[in-house]
C-alpha cells in the first residue's frame, strides 16, 4: 500500500530526445532552423523508452472501497505538504500524506534515468544553514530525525545580462557589493542601503522562532520576546522590494538588476515582490548560503517521508489521487475521496494543491462550499506563468569550457539578451534559467557527463490544443533555441555534446505536478501591500487548511517549508496538540486577525 515498486524509477518528463547527426531533411517534424551542424532531436524509440506510469490505480470493480482514520490527512507532497507533516508528526499526531504521483516533493522532487538524478524543479535551494532560525529545511528535517549532505556553492548565480551586465553573486555578501558597485560606482552607496535594509528584515526574521502568525498566543510571546524585531517587520510586511530600492537608487540599470533578482523568486518585477521574501532571498544566499543536497534536491522530500513513516500510525501513499474533500453535517471538513473510492476520515484536511486545484468547479471543494474568500484571493492574484524546461546529459569531453568549480563555470546561470523581453516574452525568448548541478555532486551523473537543467518562462496557450506531431516539433524548436542560447552566454559546444534531453511544458508540468496550467504559484495582479494580503494556512471552510505556495509567504522552497510549519502549527493547535489561548479568546483573536487582513 505504501511505496509502489516503481517508486525509483519513474518518467516526470514527457518527451525524450537523444542526439544524432542525420540529416534534417530525413525527419519533417524537425523544424529546419535547428543550429548547424546537424543538431537533430529524435525521439527515443518508445519501445526503449519507459512510458509514464498511470498516474491514478484503475479502480479495481472487485474490491469494497476501504475507510481509514487518521488525526489529519495531507492532500499531495510537496514541500509545504510534508514540512506540515513533519511538524504534525513531531507533535504526536497521526498523519496520512496522499500523493498521486510516484514520488515525494512535487515540483521539489527528483526522478531517475539510468545513471542520472534530475531535479523536477529548480535546483537552487536555501534553507539549509547550519543557524539561526530560517533553515527551515535543516529544521524540518531535524524534526523527524534526519538530516542531509548539503553541498555549499560559493556563487548563488551568475547574471548574463543585456548590454554586457555579467554579475556573479557571491557567497560573501560584502564581495557580490563590490562586483555590483564596480558595474555602477556611482549607485554604490544606494545599492549597499537597499540590501542593508535586507539583512534588516532578513535579521529580524532569523531572531524569532518561526511559527503560525494566526496563532495569537505565539504572536503575544514572540511579541514580548522580540518587540524590535517585530516591530521592524511590520514595518516592511505591507511593502514591496521595489519601494524600498527606488528609496535609495536612481540608475534605472540598476532597478532593473533588482527587478531581475526578483524575478528569480517570485517571476515578478520588484515593485510586485514582497520586502519580506526579497529580505529572505537576498540574505540567506549569503548567510545560510545556497547548498545542493548531495544525491539531488529530491533527497529532501525521501528523507521526510522516511522520518514521517518511522512514527506509529502515519504513513505516506504514492499513486493516491484525492478527488474531493468529504464533509459531515455541519459543513465541516471531515476526510478525503480517492479516485479509487477509498475514504480517509480525519480531524483536519490540509491541500497542498494550489486555490485553483483546491476550490472552485474542477476543485477539490466545489458549488456553495467554495467561501467568498478564496474569490476574492483570484482577483488580487494571478496564476503566474508556468515554465518550458529541458533536463539534458552533457558530454564534458564535448564542451568548449571548463567544468569545474574551481575557477571553471559556474552552477546557477540566468540568461537575458534583451530587457524588452524580461518578464513578457513568448515563446522561449525571456528569461533563461540554467542549473548544472554537476558541478557541485558528481554523484548524479555518471563520469565525465554533465547535467543542465534549463527553462524558461512559458504559458499553457502557447502549447494547449497542438496534435502531438507539432507539440513534438515545437518541444524540439524550444530546446534548440534554449541551447543556442546558452551556447552564445557562456557554454561553448553544448549542441554537440548533448547525449539526450527531455523536454517538459506547462502541459506536463500541469499533468505531472497537478498544478492548474502548469502555473509556477500566485502572482500579485496589481500592485499589492506586499504580504499582508497573502492568506496563511486556514480557510474559511471549516477544518480545512491550505499549505503550498498559494499561502503566506508564496512561492519557493524555505517559503512553502515557512507555510508547511506555520500550518502544522495551527492544525495541533486546533487539535489541543499545541499550546493555544482558551479556545474562545484563540477564535475570536485569530478570526479579527483574518477577518482585518481580508479587508485590507
Ligand atoms: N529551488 C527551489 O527553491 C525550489 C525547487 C522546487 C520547488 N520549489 C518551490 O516549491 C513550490 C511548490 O511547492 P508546494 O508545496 O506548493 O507544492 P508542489 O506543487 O511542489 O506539490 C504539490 C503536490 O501535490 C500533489 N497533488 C496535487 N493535487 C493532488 C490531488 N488531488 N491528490 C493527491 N496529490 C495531489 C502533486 O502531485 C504534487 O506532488 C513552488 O513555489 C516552487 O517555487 C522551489
Ligand atoms: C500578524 C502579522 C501580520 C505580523 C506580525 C509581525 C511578524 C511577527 C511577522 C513575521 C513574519 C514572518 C515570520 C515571515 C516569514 C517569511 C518567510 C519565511 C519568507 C520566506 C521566503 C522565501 C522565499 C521567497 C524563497 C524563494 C526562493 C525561490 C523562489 C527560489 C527559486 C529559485 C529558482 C527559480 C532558481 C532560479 C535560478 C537559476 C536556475 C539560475
Amino acid at each position: 500500500m505504501r511505496k509502489p515498486a516503481a517508486f525509483q524509477s519513474h518518467l516526470p518528463l514527457s518527451s525524450r530526445y537523444r542526439f544524432s547527426h542525420s540529416p534534417l531533411a530525413c525527419n519533417p517534424k524537425v523544424p529546419a532552423h535547428l543550429p548547424s551542424p546537424p543538431f537533430y532531436l529524435a525521439p527515443l524509440n518508445a519501445a526503449t523508452t519507459p512510458q509514464p506510469q498511470p498516474i491514478t490505480p484503475r479502480r479495481n470493480s472487485n474490491r469494497q472501497p476501504t475507510t481509514r482514520h487518521v488525526d489529519v490527512a495531507i492532500i499531495g507532497s510537496g514541500m509545504g505538504a510534508l514540512t506540515a507533516a513533519a511538524e504534525l508528526v513531531a507533535t504526536g499526531a497521526t498523519v496520512a500524506v496522499l500523493e498521486k504521483y510516484l514520488i515525494p516533493g512535487g515540483s521539489a522532487g527528483s526522478f531517475k534515468r539510468p545513471g542520472y538524478v534530475f531535479d523536477v524543479g529548480a535546483s537552487m535551494i536555501f534553507g539549509f544553514g547550519s543557524q539561526g532560525t530560517t533553515n527551515l529545511l535543516t529544521k524540518a528535517l531535524k524534526k523527524v530525525g534526519r538530516q542531509l549532505e548539503t553541498i555549499p556553492d560559493p556563487v548563488q548565480v551568475r547574471y548574463h545580462l543585456p548590454e554586457g551586465l555579467d554579475v556573479r553573486v557571491y557567497r560573501e555578501y560584502e564581495r557580490f557589493l563590490e562586483e555590483l558597485g564596480s558595474k555602477f560606482p556611482h549607485e554604490r552607496e544606494g545599492i549597499r542601503r537597499f540590501y542593508d535594509a535586507c539583512w534588516s528584515v532578513f535579521g529580524s526574521l532569523n531572531a524569532m522562532p518561526l511559527r503560525s502568525l494566526e496563532e495569537p498566543r505565539y504572536l503575544l510571546e514572540v511579541f514580548a520576546a522580540h518587540p524590535v524585531a517585530c516591530l521592524n517587520l511590520l514595518r516592511f510586511i505591507a511593502r514591496n522590494a521595489g519601494d524600498v530600492a527606488r528609496q535609495y537608487i536612481r540608475d534605472e540599470r540598476v532597478i532593473r538588476f533588482i527587478d531581475m533578482e526578483c524575478f528569480t523568486f517570485s517571476v515578478a518585477t520588484a515593485d510586485l515582490s514582497p520586502m519580506i521574501n526579497a529580505g529572505m532571498v537576498f540574505c540567506d544566499r549569503h548567510y545560510g548560503g545556497v547548498r545542493y543536497p548531495k544525491g539531488g534536491v529530491g533527497r529532501i522530500a525521501e528523507e521526510l517521508v522516511k522520518g514521517i513513516e518511522e512514527r506509529e500510525g502515519s504513513w505516506v501513499q504514492f499513486g493516491a489521487r484525492v478527488t474531493e474533500v468529504v464533509f459531515d453535517e455541519e459543513g465541516r471538513a471531515c476526510g478525503v475521496k480517492l479516485a479509487t473510492g477509498d475514504v480517509i476520515r480525519a480531524k483536519a484536511v490540509i491541500s497542498n494543491a494550489t486555490r485553483w486545484d483546491t476550490f472552485g468547479d474542477k476543485g477539490l471543494v466545489r458549488g456553495a462550499r467554495v467561501p467568498q474568500a478564496e474569490w476574492k484571493f483570484r482577483e488580487r492574484y494571478v496564476k503566474s506563468p508556468s515554465f518550458c524546461s529541458a533536463h539534458i546529459a552533457v558530454r564534458e569531453r564535448d564542451l568548449q569550457v571548463e567544468m569545474t568549480e574551481a575557477g571553471g563555470m559556474d552552477c546557477h546561470h540566468i540568461v537575458l539578451e534583451d530587457w524588452d523581453k524580461f518578464e513578457t516574452a513568448r515563446n522561449g525568448d525571456g528569461t533563461l534559467f540554467v542549473s548544472i548541478p554537476t558541478i557541485l555532486d558528481k554523484s548524479i551523473a555518471p563520469e565525465g557527463m554533465h547535467i543542465l537543467h534549463v527553462f524558461t518562462p512559458s504559458w499553457m496557450d502557447e502549447w494547449s490544443g497542438l496534435p502531438p506531431d507539432e507539440y513534438a516539433a515545437k518541444k524540439a524548436a524550444s530546446l534548440s533555441k534554449m541551447v543556442r542560447r546558452i551556447e552564445t552566454a557562456f557554454c561553448g559546444g553544448l549542441s554537440k555534446a548533448i547525449e539526450f534531453a527531455e523536454v517538459g511544458t506547462p502541459r506536463t508540468h500541469r499533468r505531472f505536478l497537478g498544478r492548474s496550467d502548469g502555473s509556477y504559484g500566485p502572482m500579485a495582479r496589481k500592485r499589492l501591500s506586499g504580504l499582508l494580503s497573502m492568506p496563511f494556512n486556514r480557510t474559511e471552510v471549516q477544518g480545512l487548511y491550505c499549505v503550498g505556495d498559494s499561502t503566506f509567504p508564496g512561492q519557493g522552497l524555505n517559503a512553502t517549508a515557512f507555510s508547511g510549519v506555520s500550518c502544522g502549527h495551527r492544525v495541533a493547535a486546533d487539535l489541543g496538540l499545541a499550546r493555544r489561548l482558551p479556545r474562545r479568546v484563540d477564535q475570536f483573536v485569530s478570526g479579527l486577525l483574518g477577518k482585518t487582513r481580508l479587508e485590507l
